[in-house]
């Protein structure tokens, strides 16, 4: 099966433009004011035209309500809703019923015990994205270009389907995939060459990194 790759926060053209060329299954819009890959959805929805038909424009809100969502299902029609707050199950299926989008729902995991988080959320979620906890003081619930230890992903049950995310770089994907085998992965400081400040060398060297690690891409 193909590894989905999703660039994650994306602002500029360059930056769609990059992350499509080098075949990105995904491509992730940030709606959340506090971090600086923060997007309108105005101009989400001019970038997003370049992806139809290449790859799944993913729209990442954090504990949104409906006029939010409302405002960025009608400007940018994503492919997908990433939801990367404290979503209650019954709030992913309100919003599934609410919009038909998928739905990818963001657990933040350090050890075994956060593993437990995920069986309320199958079957109700399309997707789950497993990211690191955000270090102490953090105003970002993601995107704070830390890793969590993959090895807790051990215990997982093989049928949950979901991207890994939290610090993956050129440098330790290869290590990532490996202890993984991820269906899915998510990158986003680890492209930046600055907060928010994605690098086209950046997200031509994961890709390649990726491709030297794996032939299922
Ligand atoms: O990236 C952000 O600024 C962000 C802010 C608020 C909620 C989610 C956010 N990012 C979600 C993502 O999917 C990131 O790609 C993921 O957290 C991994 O980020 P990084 O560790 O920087 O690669």
């Amino acid at each position: 099966m193909a590894l989905d790759i999703k660039i994650c926060g994306l602002k500029t053209s360059e930056a769609v433009a990059a992350a499509l060329d080098c075949g990105a299954s995904h491509i992730g819009f940030i709606f959340f004011a506090k971090s600086p890959r923060n997007i309108d959805p105005e101009t989400a929805g001019r970038l997003r035209g370049a992806a139809r038909g290449r790859a799944n424009v993913v729209a990442v809100t954090v504990d949104a309500d409906d006029a939010m969502l409302d405002a960025i299902v009608k400007t940018v029609e994503p492919d997908m809703l990433q939801l990367h707050g404290s979503e209650t199950p019954e709030r992913v299926t309100e919003i599934k019923a609410r919009y038909g989008l998928p739905v990818m729902k963001a657990l933040s995991i350090r050890d075994a015990t956060d593993l437990d988080a995920i069986p309320p959320y199958i079957g109700l979620a399309d997707r789950l994205l497993f990211d690191a906890k955000p270090p102490k003081g953090a105003e970002l619930p993601g995107g704070n270009g830390v890793a969590f230890d993959w090895s807790v992903l051990a215990a997982l049950d093989g049928n949950v389907d979901y991207m890994l995310s939290g610090g993956l770089n050129a440098g330790n994907i290869a290590e990532a995939l490996r202890q993984t085998n991820a269906p899915g992965i998510d990158v986003s400081s680890g492209v930046e060459i600055a907060p928010g400040e994605k690098d086209v060398r950046l997200i031509e060297e994961f890709f390649r990194a990726v491709r030297a690690a794996t032939n299922r891409s």
